[in-house]
């Protein structure tokens, strides 16, 4: 697959700095207005079982008032369930939730849980929601989930964006961003949408942008941090234009981000 790179834009930590204080500022539906103004390809929320920043209101809005496609990040619980056939979003994403957790660690262990998990697929396709599933790039759980009967995975891109941060010697990032590549491969060989997403920052995302069976982007924590200093349509245009570039250029796949930018 190549062409068009899709940018969702994760709006999670505007309401982590709205729920500091308990108010109603920033509002994440100003933030979702912007990023529609920027450019971007759709909103990404996680509305996560401690409700810690997007909340159920957010999604009842974000459903109702803003016209790009919105894809909810949920846990595979009942009661997240309940609420994506209430609101029917364009699309859901199954992630793995710890309530201890700072952020996501691993990805969904799909090949662990497939007992659990082919009926919630099931019931979200039924109710004509597009299912990804948010897992490591890894072989074994890229076919559980073609065997589940999702059309799209999301490849978890963390251990590669922290390897290009640690950036010791590129020799982890060059291997990380080589099983994301095998991954990306395999899914398309299976027929799957592939997309991608955690961590990634302008230091990172040519390298993800460049494979070219990638079909959509997610990104946020960077995005909203870039966002205090530069405005958010700024940061949002500047990664849509790396984006482009890298996909553009059909960056060498044997570069890290170090070199790939000219750092
Ligand atoms: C699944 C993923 O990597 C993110 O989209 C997720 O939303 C991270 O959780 P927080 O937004 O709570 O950090
Ligand atoms: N699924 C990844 C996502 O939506 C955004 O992750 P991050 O950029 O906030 O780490």
């Amino acid at each position: 697959m190549t062409g068009y790179l899709r940018l969702g834009v994760n709006i999670d930590h505007v309401a982590t700095i709205r729920n500091a204080r308990g108010g109603l500022h920033p509002d994440p539906l100003r933030a979702a207005h912007q990023a529609a103004a920027a450019g971007a390809d759709g909103i990404t929320a996680h509305l996560r079982e401690d409700r810690r920043h997007i909340s159920d209101h957010d999604i009842e809005r974000l459903t109702q008032e803003i016209d790009l496609p919105l894809n909810l990040e949920m846990a595979a619980t009942p009661e997240m369930l309940e609420i994506a056939l209430r609101h029917c979003p364009h699309a859901a994403c199954i992630v793995p939730e710890k309530r201890e957790e700072v952020t996501t660690e691993g990805g969904l262990d799909a090949v662990g849980n497939m007992a659990i998990l082919r009926p919630f697929v099931a019931k979200l396709r039924d109710a004509g929601i597009r299912v990804s599933l948010f897992i490591d790039p890894d072989v074994d759980q890229i076919e559980a989930a073609k065997q589940l009967g999702a059309p799209v995975v999301e490849l978890h891109t963390g251990a590669y964006c922290e390897a290009v941060i640690e950036n010791a010697d590129g020799a982890s990032a060059k291997s990380e961003l080589h099983r994301i590549r095998q991954a990306a491969a395999v899914a398309s060989d299976l027929g799957l949408e592939c997309h991608a997403g955690h961590g990634l920052t302008f230091d990172s995302v040519a390298p993800v942008a460049a494979i070219s069976e990638i079909a959509e982007l997610n990104i946020g924590h960077f995005l909203i941090g870039e966002a205090i200093f530069t405005g958010l349509e700024s940061a949002i245009c500047r990664m849509r234009q790396l984006m482009n570039e890298a996909r553009a250029a059909g960056q060498d796949q044997t570069s890290t981000s170090a070199e790939a930018i000219g750092q």
